[in-house]
């Protein structure tokens, strides 16, 4: 709702109450409509303020109803009516002002800013326009090339950024209402027709067609399929070329356009998952809300490999002291100098200040003596990450907890070197671990509730999202791409090639075909987890080169390692670089060559393999696994599943995860295909849907947020 108050005698104060954000529910809207007649007919108010309860202004539109019946006022002619207004209206921001919140300030004649505030339209990231006249006035006000900038990006601005652009009138240090007040008695009586910003004209570059060409260009460069970004380019190219009355017809006609659309309810979706993600709750009961984070001041990381460094530069950028370390002299000073580099391009890139100072370098153990918390980041092999973890427990004080950023190996059996394996969890960190957002905490049985709460509160100091996820072979995200990858290799060896399936993959939206990742991220990883894993079998021919535990296998990564083909790396792996470490894939003529052979050698005879099976035996197989996990009560909701994806494997956010995109092709057709593909593929155990997917299609393809009810409850066992 809107409070509404007399300050000063003449000024009409409407205050949004909506917490958290002060969103624009119906019935804030309501009340805002209600209080501005109010203000507009007291004879003794000469000018009105609008302000938001708690410091913030007002974070946009209500999401939480955009899947909901529309009620209460809408919000266009609500900000024509503060337009329209014979009395000066004054926006008091503070804290936000973003989406619908803007739009409501730029209807209002006057904007004054706290210094502290954040301005933007971040719209486009919910698959949205800014549909209440943004797109028509920002442009009018600050030009098209800032407006085209701010709203396909939906970056936020400072306030200062938001004054030198034009759309503040006044930024203050000082309290922003009072500013608001004063500055609303200066302005009373003034004409307000240079005011009101839909009756400005739009400027009209000279260059303008070649401007909305490269916008139009930049977007679907980095659009990866999603449509909202365009839609955006095309409503402003609308304030520029109609009147303003015309262009808010084309706006709503846009916005209606991409409110439809599934894309804005997968990334709508998104942004409650990734919130929802940090309620977390683990098989055996602990929960977010009845688990306390211990204080860590102090940690550790050991091994100053690629992702210790990136860990080193995260923890010290959150304001923690780190003592790194690696046991190799010359490791050890070729990592001071990355991670002096790293937090330099960092300090640069963010403009904050410089950590160095936070880091102390050591190549004994023995240093990490008096620290409250240690990540280990050692070479991915279990019997040398054991010794770390006894070591660790002999030397750290009582009550410290010991972390591991293993990808997939089991946190119980490190848990079990130590005297204490209630104070062991998985810190899964993605590569670089400076920059990505994602952080799977794994517990394990032993892992203490408070332990799992200080490892998500820590991810959170340094930026990240964190998900916790239950003890397995590859935890969430890696488990679920064995199947992933395992498909793509079989489609090999059917007749596809690397570049097929990921041209298919990247037109889905993917950031990178899974050859393309796998080259990144080299090919001899997975070839040395086989390889401890007894999979990697001398034999090259026969049917026993392609079986492993009466399952299907495929040694074509193991054979292109043989190779020395591991990759960007060397230069060659699913496809060629020109060099080792160049980074541009080209298709490779010897690849084909060999894939052609060893298909001749196995027998196999290459068909031609369609645009639906690659996506349908891709996806649905890692889908099928996704929904396994959550019968094993590895994930408690689909929802964690998601934001791994999105924010760990490159999984389009406009298709809000694996989970809600299976929800939305329909559980009963993911099982039916996935039958499908098994009848053809006895062999392939992944291809069969897992029991939570078939009674949850049975059920009537219930919406995701109803899946939990379906997934048996975690009993407490604290
Ligand atoms: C013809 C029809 C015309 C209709 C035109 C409509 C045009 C307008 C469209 C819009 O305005 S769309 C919304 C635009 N606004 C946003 O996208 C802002 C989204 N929110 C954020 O970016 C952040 O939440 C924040 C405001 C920067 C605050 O961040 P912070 O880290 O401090 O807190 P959070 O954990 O993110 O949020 C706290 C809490 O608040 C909920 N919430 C935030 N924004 C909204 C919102 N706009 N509507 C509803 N709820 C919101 C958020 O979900 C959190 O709650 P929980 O999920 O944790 O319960």
């Amino acid at each position: 709702m809107a409070l509404y108050s007399r300050v000063s005698g003449s000024v009409g104060m409407i205050t949004l109450q909506n917490p958290p954000v002060n969103a624009l529910s119906a019935a804030v809207r309501q009340g805002i409509v209600d209080m501005m007649h109010r203000a507009l007919s007291e004879p003794e108010v000469k000018s009105v303020v609008i302000c938001g309860q708690n410091g913030k202004f007002c974070g946009g539109a209500d999401i939480r109803e955009f899947g909901a019946k529309m009620t209460g006022p809408p919000l266009v002619p609500m900000v024509h009516l503060i337009e329209a207004a014979s009395k000066p209206v004054v926006a008091a921001i503070e804290g936000i002002a973003l989406g619908g919140g803007l739009e409501l300030a730029l209807s209002c004649h006057y904007r004054i800013a706290h210094s502290k505030a954040t301005l933007g339209f971040p719209e486009v990231a919910l698959g949205l326009l800014p549909g209440a006249g943004g797109t028509q006035r920002l442009p009018r006000l600050i030009g098209v090339p800032a407006a085209l900038d701010l709203i396909t990006t939906g970056r936020h601005v400072t306030a200062a950024e938001a004054r030198q652009l034009g759309i503040v009138d006044e930024v203050t240090d000082l309290n922003a209402v009072d500013a608001a007040v004063k500055f609303a008695q200066s302005v009373t009586g003034k004409s307000l027709d240079a005011r009101r910003i839909s009756t400005y004209p739009c400027p009209r570059p000279p260059d303008l067609d070649a401007i909305f060409e490269r916008a139009m260009q930049q977007v679907r460069r980095s659009a990866r399929g999603a449509i909202a970004p365009g839609t955006c380019v095309q409503a402003v190219h609308a304030a520029v070329t109609l009147p303003y009355a015309k262009g808010m017809e084309r706006e709503r006609e846009l916005f209606s356009l991409l409110f439809t659309s599934g894309q804005a309810r997968a990334l709508q979706y998104y942004f409650f998952a990734q919130r929802a993600v940090s309620r977390w709750s683990t098989a055996n009961g602990a929960r977010w809300d009845t688990s306390k984070p211990r204080p860590v001041r102090k940690a550790a990381v050991i091994g100053l490999g690629t992702m210790g460094r990136g860990i080193t530069v995260s923890l010290a950028q959150a304001g923690f002291s780190v003592v790194a370390v690696e046991t190799q002299e010359q490791q050890l000073s070729e990592a001071k100098q990355a991670v002096s580099g790293m937090l330099e391009r960092g300090a640069k890139r963010r403009g904050v200040p410089l950590a160095h100072d936070k880091i102390k370098y050591s190549c004994s153990v023995q240093a990490v003596a008096d620290v409250d918390l240690v990540i280990e980041a050692v070479f991915e092999d279990m019997a040398l990450k054991k010794t770390v973890f006894q070591q660790l427990s002999a030397i750290c004080k009582p009550g410290v907890l010991l972390c591991t950023n293993t990808s997939g190996l089991d946190i119980d059996e490190l848990a079990s070197q130590t005297q204490s394996p209630e104070l062991v969890v998985g810190m899964h960190f993605f590569a670089p671990a400076h920059v990505m957002q994602l952080l799977e905490v794994v517990y394990g049985p032993r892992s203490s509730p408070e332990v799992v709460a200080t490892a998500m509160q820590m991810g959170k100091k340094m930026g990240k999202v964190s998900v916790a996820v239950g003890n397995c072979r590859g935890f969430v995200g890696n488990r679920m791409l064995k199947p992933y990858l395992e498909q793509a290799f079989f489609l090999l060896e059917e007749g596809a090639t690397p570049e097929q399936v990921d041209q298919v993959l990247e037109e889905f939206g993917f950031a990178m075909g899974v050859f393309k990742v796998s080259d990144l991220s080299g090919l001899d990883v997975g070839w040395k987890v086989r390889k401890s894993d007894g999979l990697v079998s001398p034999a090259s021919t026969g049917t026993s080169a392609r079986i492993r535990g009466g399952s299907r296998y495929s040694p074509l990564g193991d054979l292109l390692c043989e190779r020395g083909r591991f990759g960007q790396k060397t230069g060659r792996g699913w496809y060629q670089y020109d060099k080792p470490g160049g980074r541009v894939a080209k298709p490779d003529p010897w690849l084909h060559g060999f894939l052609e052979e060893y298909r001749a050698q196995h027998g196999l005879v290459a068909r031609h393999i369609d645009h639906q099976e690659v996506l349908e035996r891709c996806l649905y197989a890692l889908i099928n696994e996704g929904f396994q996990i959550l019968q094993d009560g590895i994930a408690a909701g689909p929802e964690d599943i998601d934001v791994i994806y999105v924010l760990g494997y490159g999984w389009p956010r406009h298709r809000g995860g694996p989970m809600f995109y299976a929800g939305q092709v329909g559980l009963d057709k993911v099982v039916e295909r996935l039958e499908h593909y098994q009848q053809i593929h006895p062999d392939v155990p992944g291809l069969q849907p897992c029991s939570l997917l078939r009674k949850l299609a049975a059920s009537g393809n219930p919406a995701i947020h109803k899946w939990r009810e379906v997934i048996q409850k975690p009993r407490s066992q604290l």
